[in-house]
């Protein structure tokens, strides 16, 4: 006969974290808790941060950014080598307390959080260097968001994306069969998946993990796109996507993923499309676009807005 355990479980939030000050913000909707650690004090761990974004026991967020110097980590300091100026570092991680290297709509919302904490000043126009662990990103305020240049892209498998336009298979739970799809990196890995029709975007369940073939040691996030007859218009491409995200599950939007559906779709195109893309996921609209850096390398530009709603505390036990 089993009994019940009603001593508390140690990923208990309180005992776990200790008294932490945060804010919570989103973009379009991929929502993040925030920690400004200006003395490198909160080293957060994977069990501490998943319990902070658990959205029954914890405060709930797709990730936690942690706001800390640069030079207080050491892909910090490499990024300090090349822009000196690049003082704040977006410490990100998923809802599952794991790593990644980048993210797109964390990163407008982690500018924000650093103009709302007068930790900078950046008027309209204003330009920020950021480092992260996918290198220096440069955040640009708009008047209704921020542009954040993501840098160069690349296929994770550049001949079999040139040769066939696919280099994977991906399984998805309601999608009848399984798919073909192309790996981009944008600094983070991505596979992505074209569907044929809207009511199969609509109907796939993402409540699970797609299956993708060949799996890879450090895992991928998957989008799929809709690409219907937009992406010949030479003015305005639009797609629709949805995503399931590394270490989170399926999220309302994904900054990095719509990058790199925009890569996928245009490489379908042959090239054949406009230059600025409308990405529209379930939690709203973000905009991609691309440009010739000096170094002659192609970047993506990824725009959008970024809100703060609230802040807080987590009381220590
Ligand atoms: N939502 C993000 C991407 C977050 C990281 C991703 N889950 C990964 O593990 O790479 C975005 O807006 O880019």
């Amino acid at each position: 006969m089993s009994t019940t355990d009603h001593t508390m479980e140690p990923t208990d939030l309180q005992s776990a974290v200790g008294r932490l000050n945060y804010a919570k913000g989103h973009g379009t909707g991929n929502d993040f808790i925030l920690v400004s650690d200006p003395e490198n004090q909160h080293d957060l761990g994977q069990r501490q941060v998943a319990a902070l974004c658990d959205r029954h026991r914890g405060i709930g967020g797709d990730g936690l950014i942690r706001a800390v110097p640069s030079d207080t980590l050491p892909e910090g300091r490499k990024i300090l080598e090349i822009r000196p100026d690049a003082y704040w570092f977006m410490d990100y991680r998923n809802a599952d307390g794991t790593i990644s290297e980048m993210c797109g709509n964390g990163v407008r919302v982690f500018v924000h959080f650093l103009l709302k904490e007068q930790l900078v000043d950046l008027p309209v126009g204003g330009q920020l260097p950021v480092g992260t662990r996918a290198g220096l990103k440069v955040v640009t305020r708009l008047e209704d968001g921020y542009a954040v240049d993501m840098g160069p892209w690349e296929f994770v498998h550049a001949q079999a994306a040139q040769e066939n336009g696919l280099d994977s298979i991906v399984s998805t739970a309601k999608l009848d069969k399984a798919r073909g799809a192309l790996s981009v990196s944008v600094g983070n890995p991505h596979t992505v998946v074209a569907v044929a029709t809207a009511a199969e975007l609509d109907n796939l369940d993402l409540s699970t993990a797609p299956e993708v073939e060949p799996t890879t040691r450090n895992g991928t996030n998957v989008e799929y796109v809709l690409v219907e007859g937009a992406v010949l218009d030479e003015d305005r491409a639009v797609l629709r996507m949805r995503v399931h995200e590394r270490g989170v599950g399926e999220t309302l939007s994904c900054g990095t993923g719509a990058c790199a559906a925009v890569i996928a779709t245009r490489h379908w195109a042959q090239g054949n499309a406009a230059g600025q893309w409308t990405v529209q996921v379930p939690g709203g609209e973000l905009r991609v676009g691309f440009a010739i850096a000096e170094s002659g390398q192609e970047h993506v530009i990824l725009s959008g807005p970024a809100v703060l709603v609230s802040r807080g505390e987590v009381l220590g036990s």
